[in-house]
């Protein structure tokens, strides 16, 4: 590896504190705008500033405290200083908005703000040459400094809510002890490097640990005893080391490392537009040409039926009111939450937008081995029918290359293999692996094979192993004479049974499918309770069980071999785990990084509640303008008197947003 390359991976790493800022002004940037917060609350303060003079010196309900020759020039002046500087943001918002060609809620400010403008300008033209008229000098200076306090509101409340990978970002300390006694940058690390970690300190970067410590790792998975580590056991930079000082050899920096894989899927996670999200760009959209005609409308009614000025003022709150702010932060808002909480609970979401469909699911489909099983098969029995050869010998050498994980066990099963000879091994999927030992040919089949081949084989011998659930794995030769066969067996997982009986508590039904043999799928099913299971199944079969399914409603896949991934890219919702294989863990939507299938029923309720709170705001959203605009047109003037104020109308449009990322905020989950 070239060192440049390096150096800038480690780069990238220092930089997280930036591509937190970055992802935030993405949210911000729904409408194609794109707002700087110091630069905002500078533009504030001005603002506020110059609306002090304005006050005393403007006509309020047709009074004014303070009245002086040439008063009414000094409004003008105090009053175009405010628009032009202070309402940038909105300008160049809404110019974004319209390169995009998606007028939103930047356009509709400026479109209020800029005709409060323009009317006071010529209001103030006529006053000068004796025509009575009333100005909105003092509404446009308040219009302005509450919106944009209402948007630096806004702007705090997603970044509270996106801390997530901040506080990801802050766990990597900022430098590192080398072995050799020297502190350096993190910049400086490179693979290979001994370092010395002491105790109570956060491991700087991933690497081999070389003697045993306890490390606490809840801060990267969540899980929340500290482990255990021995030499040469991995340490992951972000952890806690917490009793003893250790010595340990970086292995991986920067962009590969694990904290920064993390913050990558949850980067991506909460870059993905759900339908739900679509859908609130959509209304925000249709609102702006909502109110651009009820606006209009109101101006020509208003005119014509009471005066222009009055007209004016109900249109420019029309327009404001009617900011989509709201809709547009319902759903961000309420990731930002979900992608924090579910880190915490060791779920890794890499594909938030499918967990929208909770509501549909019906059915929780899994695979057995290495899911509810542990996937450490233990060799309980080896039965040689030959004389002249070690059939576990024979088997090990071939299954050495292979990682199902009755191959792992068959392996250290052996005696340290002797000199054989092997030679094109290639896996059968579904039914074993074939390949020559010595020049002769043998293949490691399954208790289905023989019997679709029909072998002749000692059904007796075989009867009490598949009596005890165990799994067989048969050596036969070239000519199909089986020359003997294991009996491996794993356990169930400690909390199989309490995932199984939490999915029916849901009313979701499980099933299980797995390549094992039947009596060995039966036993399981029996002893965790699963009411359905398939078992000899091929690997493309489980996708196509999912699909029979997903006929009836969504299905929700539980895996981690190879052979589960075409389903977990089919089901509604996949899920990996964790210490399964990456093909698995690639695939999946969710991945369960403790490797408990139970974890699954925390991403079941979390999910839950994430859709009820995006609905919520989605609807409140929504909800808001239906009364508030028609309200700010004026419709309940002829009859109660009662209309809004721009002022006021910003209020709300204000008040609205927080309300709505309230909601989001209140989106917790507590395991029990
Ligand atoms: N390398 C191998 N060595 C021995 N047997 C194998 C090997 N690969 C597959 N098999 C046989 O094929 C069957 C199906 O394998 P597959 O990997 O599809 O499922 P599995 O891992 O056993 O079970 P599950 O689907 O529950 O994870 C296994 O039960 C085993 O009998
Ligand atoms: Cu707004
Ligand atoms: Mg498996």
């Amino acid at each position: 590896m070239d060192m440049e390359h390096e150096n800038h991976e480690v780069h990238n790493m220092h930089n997280m504190d930036n591509m937190h800022d970055m992802d935030n002004m993405d949210m911000m940037n729904h409408g194609g705008h794109m707002m700087h917060m110091g630069d905002m609350s500078k533009k504030l303060k001005v603002a506020i500033i110059l609306m002090i003079p304005l006050l005393l010196i403007s006509p309020i309900a047709g009074f004014t405290i303070l009245k002086f020759p040439g008063s009414e020039i000094l409004q003008l002046i105090l009053g175009t200083i405010i628009f032009f500087y202070s309402g940038t943001p909105f300008f160049s918002g809404a110019k974004g908005e319209l390169k995009s060609r998606k007028p939103a809620m930047m356009m509709l400010i400026t479109m209020g703000i800029t005709v409060a403008y323009a009317y006071s300008v010529y209001a103030t033209i006529m006053s000068l040459n004796g025509h009575m008229g009333m100005n909105f000098w003092f509404e446009l200076a308040t219009l302005i400094v509450i919106m944009l306090i209402g948007h630096l509101i806004e702007m705090k409340a997603i970044m509270g809510a996106g801390d997530a990978l901040k506080d990801l970002a802050s766990l990597v300390p900022k430098k590192a002890h080398l072995k050799s006694g020297k502190d350096v940058e993190l910049s400086e690390l490179k693979v290979g490097d001994l370092l010395l970690v002491k105790e109570n300190e956060k491991i700087p970067a991933d690497g081999l640990i070389l003697s045993e410590a306890l490390v606490d790792e809840s801060m990267i998975t969540g899980e929340s005893r500290a482990v255990n580590k021995k030499t040469n056991d991995l340490v992951y930079g972000g952890s806690l080391n917490q009793n003893q000082p250790f010595e340990m050899k970086v292995t991986t920096l920067g962009k590969d490392s694990f904290l920064n894989q993390v913050a990558e899927l949850v980067k991506k996670a909460q870059a993905q537009k759900s339908n739900l999200e679509n859908m609130a760009d959509r209304v925000a959209g249709y609102l702006f040409y909502a109110a651009l005609i009820v606006g209009i409308f109101s101006l020509v009614f208003w005119t014509i039926s009471s005066n222009f000025s009055f007209a004016l003022l109900l249109a420019v709150s029309v327009f404001v009111i009617a900011c989509p702010h709201a809709l547009g932060l319902a759903v961000p808002l309420v990731v930002s939450r979900l992608t924090s909480i579910s880190a915490k609970n060791g779920l890794l979401i890499q594909n938030r937008t499918s967990l929208e469909k909770i509501n549909t699911i019906k059915y929780a489909l899994m695979d057995k081995t290495g899911t509810l099983t542990d996937g450490k098969f233990i060799v309980r029995n080896v039965i040689d029918f030959t004389d002249e050869t070690d059939i576990l010998q024979i088997m090990a050498a071939l299954e050495g290359s292979s990682t199902h994980p009755i191959a792992q066990s068959i392996v250290s099963a052996a005696k340290p293999l002797e000199n054989l000879k092997v030679e094109a091994v290639e896996n059968i999927p579904g039914v074993g692996i074939k390949g020559q030992v010595n020049q002769n040919f043998y293949q490691i089949v399954n208790y289905k094979y023989l019997r679709e081949n029909q072998l002749s084989y000692d059904e007796q011998k075989i009867a009490q192993y598949l009596d005890l659930g165990l799994t067989i794995s048969f050596l036969i030769n070239e000519q199909q004479d089986v020359l003997g066969f294991i009996a491996l067996g794993d356990s169930p997982k400690s909390d199989a049974k309490a995932f199984i009986n939490g999915l029916l508590a849901q009313g979701i039904t499980p099933v299980m499918l797995t390549g094992d043999n039947k009596e060995t799928a039966q036993k399981i099913a029996s002893a965790l309770n699963i009411p359905e299971f398939r078992a000899e199944l091929k690997p493309e079969d489980k996708a196509e069980i999912v699909k029979e399914y997903q006929k009836k409603a969504g299905v929700l896949f539980i895996g981690d071999g190879v052979n589960d991934s075409p389903a977990l890219a089919t089901a509604t919702i996949g899920f990996a785990i964790g210490a399964g294989t990456s093909v698995a863990i690639s695939t999946a939507d969710v991945v369960l990084v403790n490797s408990n299938p139970s974890d699954v029923l925390d991403m079941i309720n979390i999910s839950k509640r994430m859709l009820r709170k995006m609905k919520q705001n989605l609807w409140f959203g929504a909800g808001y303008n239906i009364i508030a605009i028609p309200v700010a047109a004026g419709i309940l003037y002829p009859f109660t008197g009662i209309y809004i104020d721009p002022l006021i109308a910003a209020v709300l449009m204000s008040i609205s947003t927080v309300i709505v990322s309230i909601n989001a905020m209140g989106l917790r989950y507590d395991k029990k």
